[in-house]
């Protein structure tokens, strides 16, 4: 008995590490050290990152290092790592709301540690890391939010666009302010960028250092909803509110949805549709499928 459970728990361990191989960009083959990149930012402490998963499907994670504006410490690069696990385990979720304490976003690497992993090896290590991490982030099968409260600057920037949306509210802003430290962005968020609001925008974005409030994130297309409160418990309860109206509904349809839009953005045609193929079998004569089928619903 307690072999057998022994196996089913090695077996699943295993699988969870395949997965999280499969969806995240770098390993051994790529010179990328996790473990001594991890051992590293664990020296480096403070924050937190905290999730809580609601029984509505929609988890909030809060960036919380309020002292520092919400600057990721080393532990917290590490629990962000851990939350996303996390979410990848949530079997139950649909969406996901990133928000920071405070009532403001947050304001990129903890600039201590910047300095004290500022050789070539530990940043390398440190971009490869958090570029993991996001990709695995911006590939959960939850629909996810970037609420823009305050100032999402440098590395919070980048974090803003591995979710699906970004809300802001009033006189937010999201600004890559890697070029006034002397810095391209590392976590991904450039590749993500220019995929966003296109090549011309992004240049503009990175090159200037600019600024871009809610209404200038409105017309580039990088943020999809200028929230109306400021105050920080009422814009959560707004980006609540928004993000329900696709969450709404079975988990496994909304996550498939999720999947579909996924495998299209990042894959090339053919292996896009085989894959939506695949996502389709997993709903078609499901459930929520028989049942619509008896209640044949108008569309009204
Ligand atoms: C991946 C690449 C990167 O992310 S590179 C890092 C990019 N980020 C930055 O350079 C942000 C630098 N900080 C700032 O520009 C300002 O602090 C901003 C965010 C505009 C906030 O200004 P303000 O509202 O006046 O507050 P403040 O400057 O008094 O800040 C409060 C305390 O927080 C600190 N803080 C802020 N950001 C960071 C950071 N990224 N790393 C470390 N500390 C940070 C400030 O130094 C300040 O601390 P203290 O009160 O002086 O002890």
């Amino acid at each position: 008995m307690a072999l057998a459970l022994w196996k089913n728990f090695l077996q699943i361990t295993m699988k969870r590490i395949l997965q999280q191989r499969r969806l995240s960009l770098y390993n051994g083959a790529h010179g990328y050290e996790e473990e001594l990149i991890k051992k590293k930012l664990q020296q480096f402490s403070g924050g937190s990152v905290n999730l809580v998963k609601e029984d509505n499907g929609i988890a909030i994670l809060t960036l919380n290092n309020p002292k520092l504006m919400n600057a990721f410490t080393g532990t917290m690069m590490v629990e962000l790592q851990e939350r996303v696990t996390e979410l990848e385990n949530w079997k139950d979720g649909k969406g996901l709301i990133i928000h920071g304490a405070g009532n403001t976003f947050c304001s990129g690497s903890d600039l201590n540690v910047v300095k004290e992993i500022s050789n070539s090896q530990d940043g390398m290590n440190m971009c490869m890391f958090m570029q993991n991490t996001l990709t695995r982030l911006m590939r959960l099968p939850l629909i996810s939010v970037a609420l823009v409260q305050g100032k999402a600057f440098g590395g919070g920037a980048e974090l803003t666009t591995a979710c699906d949306f970004r809300l802001m509210t009033p006189g937010s802003e999201i600004r890559f302010v890697h070029k006034r430290m002397g810095l391209v962005p590392g976590w991904g968020g450039g590749a993500r960028l220019v995929r966003l609001v296109g090549s011309g925008a992004a240049l503009q974005l990175l090159a200037g250092a600019e600024r871009v409030g809610p209404e200038r994130a409105l017309a580039l297309g990088l943020a999809e909803l200028a929230l109306p409160s400021a105050d920080e418990a009422a814009a959560l309860a707004e980006a609540r509110a928004w993000l329900s109206q696709y969450t709404d509904g079975p988990a496994a349809v909304v996550r498939a949805a999720k999947k579909v839009v996924t495998a299209a953005r990042e894959l090339p045609l053919e292996d896009a549709l085989r894959t939506e193929k695949d996502i389709f079998g997993t709903v078609w004569g499901g459930p929520a499928n028989l049942e619509a089928l008896v209640r044949r619903p108008k569309h009204k």
